[in-house]
């Protein structure tokens, strides 16, 4: 594994949401700028990739995670030492948009908290003929968490970067407030 040159912060994130929403893609698009066509299903894989803001350098280290449904239980290492989550639905799937909720409740329990810093990713946008959920709805909800929402699509390489922008923007807005979830909603 890579380590942190002494001007970088490390920064732990982590993927999470329903399966075949696209989490492996958009995490590899990030990454290594690859689209990847075929499904297969994840079982877990870390990647590294450093992001600038605000003129700081993150070394951030991206937990890609297998798909969950109501009865995963959330995994320690999903939440030990992590800053922040990327929860992601596909705009073509209810089911997929209701387990983001059932998700971040587990992550709030696990801390034993009412705030943690996510980021709401509505992912397949280009299946907008397909769509079930609207970004309304997703905006309802992010504003219920406080917390950032933001649709892409990871197949047309579209608003992946400013997912992770925003993980940090947020993960780093909460450690600058003493009063933790105070950080505000964002909305792209
Ligand atoms: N049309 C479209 N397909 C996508 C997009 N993102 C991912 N896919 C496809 O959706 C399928 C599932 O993508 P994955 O990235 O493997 O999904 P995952 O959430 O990691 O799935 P699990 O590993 O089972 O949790 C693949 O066939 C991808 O090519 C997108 O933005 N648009």
């Amino acid at each position: 594994m890579a380590s942190s040159t002494s001007s970088q912060k490390l920064r732990k994130i982590v993927v999470m949401g329903s399966k075949s929403v696209g989490k492996s893609t958009l995490t590899l698009q990030f990454v290594e700028n690859f689209f990847a066509e075929s499904y297969y299903p994840t079982i877990e894989n870390t990647y590294r990739k450093t992001i600038k803001y605000k003129g700081q350098e993150y070394d951030c280290e991206i937990l890609d995670t297998a798909g969950q449904d109501e009865y995963t239980i959330l995994n320690a290492r999903y939440a030990v030492g992590v800053h922040g989550y990327v929860l992601v639905y596909s705009i073509a799937s209810r089911a997929s948009f209701e387990m983001t909720k059932v998700v971040h409740d587990k992550v709030l329990a696990f801390f034993g908290t009412n705030w943690v810093p996510v980021v709401l990713v509505g992912n397949k946008t280009d299946l907008h003929n397909q769509r079930e959920v609207t970004f309304d709805e997703a905006k309802e909800l992010a504003q219920s968490w406080n917390c950032h929402v933001i649709e892409s699509s990871a197949k047309n390489n579209e608003n992946i970067a400013k997912i992770f922008d925003m993980m940090i923007m947020q993960i780093e807005k909460s450690s600058d407030s003493s009063s933790g979830g105070g950080s505000g909603c964002i909305i792209l």
